[in-house]
C-alpha cells in the first residue's frame, strides 16, 4: 500500500472508514475520479495514516453516535497533523459529527431525523460548493438521527436542509469541510459533482490513477503472499469473474496456479469445448478439464425440487474440487496453499439498507460461499483479487490483461447450469439435449440480430409440459420451452426484453421446425421482481 501511495504521492485521497455500508462506495467514486485511493479502518495509528501521506483525509459515515461509550474517534493529534502537513479533510455524515465534537462543537440527537430524500439549499460563494448554480438547491439523500447543533469556532454554515438543520460546514483556515449528507450515492443528484469539486478545484489533486495500478498492485500483492514456493488452485467456471481472477493470478505466479473446469453434465450447447478452446488458446491458462458429468446425473436422477437438486450439485462441485486437490497435493509433494476465487465487492456486501427505509447502517458483511464452500478441512487461505471491484471495473482489469472481449461481455450463466432451466428431473427424457439445442438456436439468432451486448441475459427454459401440435401434417405431442431475456443495471431488478415479433416468429419457427421433441414456443413477459430471472 506504501508504495502505491508514494507513487501517487500529492494525489492520494485516504478514508477512514467508521463502519458505514457506504464506505467502498466512495472508494469507487473516487477511483472513478482517477485518484487513488485507500481505506484504513477507524482505529488506525496516527503513524499507519502518515505511512500513506494522504493530501486529503474522508472521514465516513457510520453507524454510531458520537456519545456512545466506545463510539470509534480520531487519533490523538488528528488535526495538528493535518493542519501541520496542509491536508484536506471531509467528514461525511458520521464524519461531519465527529469534526464538530472533536473540535469543541456540539452534536446532539436530532428532534427530527432526516432518512431519504432531503432538499438542501448551498451557500454559493462557499470553499465548499464555489459558484456552480447547479449546487444552490439540490437534493441529496441523508440518513442520521444526530446532527451538529454549534459549530467549532471558525467553522460556518454552508448548506442547510429545508427543515433548517446544519448539512454542509467548512473552516477554511484549517482545510476542515464537512457534509451532512451522503455524496456518494447516486441519489444524491450532484454529490459526485460536489466531491469533484472538492477534490480537484478545493484540494487541487490531479487525476493520476487508473485500473493499470490495481492490476500492478495486486499482482506485487500476490508475489509477496506466495513466494517462491506455495500453489494455488482454481475452479473456473468460464466466467467473466473467475476468469479474470485466475488470469490476474496466473500473472503473478504463473503455474503454481492450478485452474480445474468441471463438466457436470449440465452445461451448454458445446460449452465444455468452446471454453477449453479459449482457455488454451487465448488465454493461455493452464486448466484441467474434469468429466463429472455422469456423476452430477446420477445424483440427480428423479430429483425434482429445486432446492435439493442445487444442494446435490453444490456438494457433487465439493466432491470433485477436493479430489482434484488431494490428486494434486500427491503430484507436487505438498499441499496448495491459496483458493483463488472471483469474488467481487457485491457478494462481499450482504445488505446495504437504503437510505429512508428506516433501517439502521449495520456492517454485516456476509461470507460468500461460491458454490457452496470447500471442505473446511482443506484449510486453504482465500485469494480474492476483485473482491473490491464491481462487475464493469473487473471486464475493465480483463481488457487489461488481454482476455477476450467475445468473452469478457459472456451473460451470466448460474453454477448449477442446465439444472435450473429443466423444471422438475433433469435426466427426464431427452431434455438436455433438446435444451442445448432450443438454446443454441436462440443464443445464435440474438448474436447474429446484434442484440446480445443490450441485453442482460438471455436463455431457453425445458418445461414438462407437453402440448399438442401439428408438425408435418401429423398430430404431435410434444414438450414446450420458454425463451427468457432480461435487460438489467446489476441483475438485482430486470425487465424483459422487448423484441421485435418478427425476431420471435423467426426463433419459434426454427426451434418448432429443427429440434425433434419441440412444437410450441412461448415467451417469458415478466420482470424481476415479482420473477426471479431463472426459472428454478
Ligand atoms: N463448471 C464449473 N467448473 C469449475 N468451477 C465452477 C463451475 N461452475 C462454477 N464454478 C465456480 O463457482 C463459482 C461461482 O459460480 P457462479 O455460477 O455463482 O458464478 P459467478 O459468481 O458469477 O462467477 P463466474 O463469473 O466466475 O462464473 C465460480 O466463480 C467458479 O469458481
Amino acid at each position: 500500500m506504501e508504495e502505491a501511495a508514494a507513487k501517487h504521492r500529492g494525489n492520494v485521497v485516504l478514508i477512514l472508514d467508521f463502519g458505514s455500508q457506504y464506505t467502498h462506495l466512495i472508494t469507487r467514486r473516487i477511483r472513478q475520479l482517477r485518484l487513488c485511493s485507500f481505506c484504513l479502518a477507524a482505529g488506525s495509528s496516527l503513524s499507519s495514516i502518515q505511512a500513506l501521506r494522504p493530501a486529503v483525509i474522508i472521514l465516513s459515515g457510520g453507524p454510531h453516535s458520537v456519545h456512545e461509550d466506545g463510539a470509534p474517534t480520531l487519533p490523538e493529534g488528528f488535526f495538528q497533523y493535518t493542519q501541520d502537513n496542509g491536508i484536506y479533510v471531509l467528514g461525511i455524515c458520521y464524519g461531519l459529527q465527529l469534526i464538530v465534537k472533536v473540535l469543541g462543537g456540539d452534536v446532539k440527537q436530532a428532534e427530527s431525523q432526516e432518512y431519504g430524500k432531503m432538499q438542501i439549499e448551498a451557500t454559493l460563494g462557499s470553499k465548499l460548493y464555489g459558484d456552480k448554480e447547479c449546487f444552490k438547491n439540490q437534493v441529496v439523500w441523508m440518513s442520521h438521527g444526530d446532527e451538529a447543533v454549534k459549530l467549532p469556532a471558525g467553522f460556518r454554515v454552508v448548506a442547510r436542509s429545508s427543515q433548517g438543520n446544519i448539512a454542509g460546514i467548512e473552516n477554511t483556515a484549517i482545510r476542515v469541510y464537512g457534509l451532512q449528507y451522503h455524496p456518494e450515492v447516486t441519489h444524491s443528484i450532484f454529490g459526485i459533482e460536489t466531491l469533484k469539486h472538492i477534490l480537484f478545484e478545493v484540494a487541487a489533486l490531479s487525476a493520476d490513477w487508473s485500473l493499470q495500478d490495481i492490476l500492478e498492485e495486486q499482482v506485487q500483492l500476490i508475489k509477496e503472499m506466495a513466494g517462491t514456493e506455495d500453489h494455488a488452485i482454481c475452479a473456473l467456471s468460464g466466467g467473466v469473474d473467475s476468469t479474470v481472477a485466475a488470469t490476474l493470478v496466473y500473472k503473478a505466479i504463473g503455474d503454481r496456479l492450478h485452474c480445474v473446469f468441471v463438466d457436470n453434465g449440465l452445461l451448454r450447447y458445446k460449452e465444455r469445448e468452446r471454453v477449453m478452446n479459449m482457455f488454451s488458446s487465448d488465454l493461455h491458462l493452464p486448466v484441467t478439464c474434469v468429466d463429472a458429468s455422469e456423476q452430477f446425473l446420477t445424483k440427480l436422477k428423479g430429483v425434482e425440487d429445486p432446492e435439493k437438486k442445487r444442494k446435490i450439485i453444490g456438494s457433487e462441485f465439493i466432491a470433485v474440487f477436493d479430489e482434484f486437490s488431494s490428486k494434486l497435493a500427491i503430484e507436487l509433494g505438498r499441499k496448495p496453499t491459496f483458493l483463488v476465487q472471483g469474488t467481487l465487492y457485491p457478494d462481499v456486501i450482504e445488505s446495504c439498507p437504503p437510505p429512508g427505509s428506516g433501517k439502521t447502517l449495520s456492517h454485516t458483511i456476509k461470507s460468500h460461499h461460491n458454490v457452496g464452500g470447500l471442505p473446511k478441512d482443506m484449510k486453504l487461505k482465500l485469494l480474492e483479487p476483485l473482491k473490491w471491484l464491481f462487475k464493469d471495473e473487473v471486464r475493465e482489469l480483463g481488457k487489461l490483461l488481454q482476455v477476450p472481449q467475445g468473452f469478457l461481455k459472456r451473460h451470466p450463466f448460474p453454477g448449477p447450469g442446465l439444472a435450473v432451466r429443466i423444471l422438475g428431473d433433469v435426466t427426464q427424457g431427452e431434455a438436455l439435449d433438446t435444451l442445448r439445442l432450443a438454446d443454441e438456436i436462440f443464443i445464435s439468432a440474438i448474436k447474429e440480430a446484434g442484440l446480445y451486448d443490450e441485453i442482460w441475459q438471455a436463455f431457453a427454459v425445458y418445461l414438462p409440459v407437453k402440448t399438442v401440435g401439428v408438425q408435418g401434417d401429423r398430430r404431435t405431442h410434444s414438450h414446450a420451452v420458454a425463451l427468457r431475456a432480461i435487460v438489467s443495471e446489476d441483475g438485482m431488478t430486470a425487465d424483459w426484453y422487448h423484441f421485435n415479433p418478427t425476431f420471435l416468429a423467426e426463433v419459434s419457427a426454427k426451434i418448432c421446425n429443427t429440434v425433434r421433441g419441440i412444437n410450441r414456443v412461448v415467451y417469458d413477459i415478466t420482470s424481476k421482481p415479482p420473477s426471479t430471472v431463472e426459472w428454478e
